[in-house]
């Protein structure tokens, strides 16, 4: 992991408010890099390295742009709101449609593509394979032909108790106190008040008393007695059961687990996943995922045989996964929460907060998560949606999930493209008022555990993102090859887009899930240089960026030219301070930090806590002493000798 941080600012005008220059006094141009090597027990690791720039003579961007070449693959979509709305007008919440009947023409998913889909899901639980092969390939047909870049999603079936059969054609009301038999059995054609449930141990532990309901609570039977396997059941609570509903068992008011036995991945889905592997598909949504291994073979399996790299997300619809979040979420590369099926296993009024800790806990484990099912639900029939329909995708988009989904909204209503542009919409409204709200003024804390290097790269983007919003900065660009870093800047939901520069076309279709990211396609080279001039200037060549905005520029391309000698070494036991000192009217403003790695130094920090502490209290024109009494009451044992604190300056 690298770890590469500039500023750089476009055109004649020293920036900073940042347009005006820092406190008024033009910037010079300014370098500061530093890279983590060797670690303490001399294995070398991966470096870690930051180029702080500020400013950029007009005549190095005209010289660039003079011998500008290559192609900018960013996507029209984005491109045309760009133009339109410029950066902060980005929408950064992203858009998932499941495809069905109503839209799955080659007209009606460039539709969906214009208004702003940023993933297609397709659900392997309906329709034919060959259904499914034909959507992806025009799918794959309009990006490359019209320049969209939509991903592709599928969803396994997963194994779960439903209805095989409820001896109706589509839906059939269940009345109060009616007799209904639940079984296995095989029957041609449909009987009255039977239904056929898919799983032969449906009933196993199930005892007469038990309530059996239906899709979440569309309907609730008694057991009122077993015969053999089958359930006698009397109803309750009238409703509707229709195709495919979910059975789940209660008893004194919980839920009885029935699927334990039932596998994550069914022979039909594993065949569903060869069919993605070889269709190049960019997300695999595993359904009823009980635990963190089922997602992690999945994982192994795809390195092994798909050439791409294609993402596993897993749903949470289960109390069973509910259990195991964080380990599920850890070992995933996203999260879906399928309120629909979640709502069978659990009651409705806890949907909201389970949301918003799934929410968080994907924040936690920096992991893409989806909001799927019902957002918009009665758009599946009718033109607008309800007012709660639009607080609650309001509430989704508060929240910061990365992305919102449709399902039937899209995938079988007739107002598909209104509905999309309802999620749009509002959106963008929302975002535009958390941020004038600087709602996520205070970023986000939770460290992730991992390498050394690695949290110093996540540190790069907690200060890049703090950097972009202090400074009010126009964008971030940032150079990676497998996104770590726009995710990790992500996390942080900063105020202006976030471009992602990639020369993997799997790591630019995974970033369409990602809040507030933008993916690029462009050729990179190990010349960090090279690579910010190309690309400034091809943004700057479609009119995407003028003089005077403001990029904040971050990079995990580690360069190996040997004319970057630029960048420096530090080591596992050096200490870089970086300090900077400016005046206004002879008004001097004094700001340093320092940074180490190895805790013996932590004394060193104390001493220098504690005297600038004192010097802050004691300020004036003796300050001096007091804070040189401090430092020097302090001894620091370095490599086993005793130094004492010295003031310099
Ligand atoms: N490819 C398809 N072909 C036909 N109908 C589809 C297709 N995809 C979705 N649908 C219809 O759209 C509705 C919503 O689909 P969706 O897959 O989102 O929900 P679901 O069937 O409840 O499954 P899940 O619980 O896995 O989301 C379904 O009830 C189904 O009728
Ligand atoms: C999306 C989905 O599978 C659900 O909500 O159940």
């Amino acid at each position: 992991m690298v770890g590469d941080l500039s500023l750089k600012f476009i055109g004649k005008e020293p920036i900073c408010d940042l347009k005006k220059g820092v406190f008024g006094f033009p910037i010079s141009s300014h370098r500061v890099s530093f890279s983590a090597g060797e670690l303490k027990n001399g294995r070398v690791r991966t470096g870690v390295c930051a180029v702080m720039k500020v400013g950029v003579e007009n005549t190095e961007i005209s010289r660039d742009l003079e011998k500008f070449e290559g192609v900018l693959g960013l996507d029209i979509v984005s491109e045309e709101e760009l133009k339109e709305k410029g950066f902060l007008g980005l929408r950064k919440t992203k858009l998932v449609c499941t495809i069905g009947p109503a839209c799955c023409s080659l007209d009606d998913l460039e539709k969906l593509a214009l208004e702003g889909m940023n993933v297609a899901r397709l659900n392997m639980c309906h329709n034919t394979r060959e259904w499914h092969q034909n959507v992806i390939r025009k799918i794959k047909k309009l990006n490359e032909e019209k320049g969209f870049s939509v991903s592709v999603m599928i969803d396994t079936e997963g194994s779960q108790i439903q209805v095989v059969d409820h001896g109706a054609p589509s839906s059939v009301k269940a009345e109060d106190g009616s007799i209904w038999d639940f079984t296995t059995e095989k029957f041609e054609g449909s009987r009255p008040f039977t239904v056929q449930a898919n799983y032969e141990g449906f009933s196993e532990g199930i005892n007469v008393g038990d309530e059996l309901v239906i899709d979440g609570g569309m309907a609730t039977f008694e057991v009122v007695e077993k015969i053999g396997n089958d359930l006698r059941c009397k109803c309750t609570d009238p409703g509707l059961l229709l195709p495919r509903a979910k059975l789940s068992f209660w008893r004194d008011g919980r839920l009885v687990g029935r699927s334990d036995e039932l596998p994550t991945l069914s022979t039909k889905d594993w065949s569903d996943i060869e069919f993605a592997i070889s269709e190049g598909v960019d997300f695999i949504a595993m359904s009823f995922v009980k635990d963190a291994d089922a997602v992690t073979h999945l994982k192994n399996y795809l390195s092994t045989k798909s050439s791409k790299s294609i993402k596993v997300l897993a749903k949470i619809e289960s109390l069973e996964a509910l259990h195991k979040l964080d380990e599920i979420v850890e070992a995933s590369d996203g999260i879906m929460i399928a309120r629909g099926d979640l709502g069978v296993e659990i009651p409705l009024e806890q949907i909201p907060t389970v949301q918003e800790e799934i929410t968080h806990c994907c924040r936690k484990f920096n992991k893409p998560v989806i909001i799927a099912s019902q957002l918009l639900e009665s758009m599946v029939e009718y033109p607008t949606p309800t007012r709660a329909e639009v607080a609650d995708v309001s509430e989704a988009v508060r929240q910061y999930a990365d992305a919102l989904m449709l399902s039937g909204e899209s995938a079988i209503g007739p107002y598909g493209q209104k509905a999309l542009s309802v999620l749009r919409m509002t959106s963008g409204r929302m975002e535009l008022w958390s941020r004038e709200e600087n709602r996520e003024s205070v970023l986000f804390e939770n460290k992730l555990e991992a390498s050394v290097p690695d949290k110093i790269a996540e540190q790069i983007c907690n200060c890049a993102a703090g950097m972009a919003n202090n400074l009010g900065l126009d964008a971030i660009f940032v150079y990676t090859r497998h996104g770590q870093m726009a995710s990790l800047i992500s996390r942080n939901r900063p105020n202006p887009p976030i471009f992602a520069f990639t020369n993997d076309s799997s790591t630019r279709m995974a970033l369409n899930l990602q809040w507030g990211v933008t993916p690029i396609f462009i050729d990179l080279s190990d010349d960090m240089e090279a690579n910010i001039n190309r690309s400034i200037n091809l943004v700057k060549t479609k009119g995407l960026i003028k003089d005077g905005d403001a990029v904040l520029v971050v990079s995990d391309i580690i360069p190996t030219s040997t004319a970057q000698t630029v960048f420096q070494s530090i080591q596992y036991d050096d200490v870089m301070k970086l300090d900077f000192g400016t005046h206004i009217d002879g008004h001097i403003v004094d700001c340093a930090f320092t940074l180490a790695f190895n805790p013996m130094f932590n004394p060193l920090f104390e001493a220098s806590r504690e005297a600038t502490n004192t010097g802050i209290k004691e300020a004036g024109i003796d300050g001096g002493s007091a804070i040189q009494e401090v430092m020097e009451s302090y001894g620091v044992e370095i490599n086993g000798k005793v130094c004492q604190g010295i003031v310099i300056g």
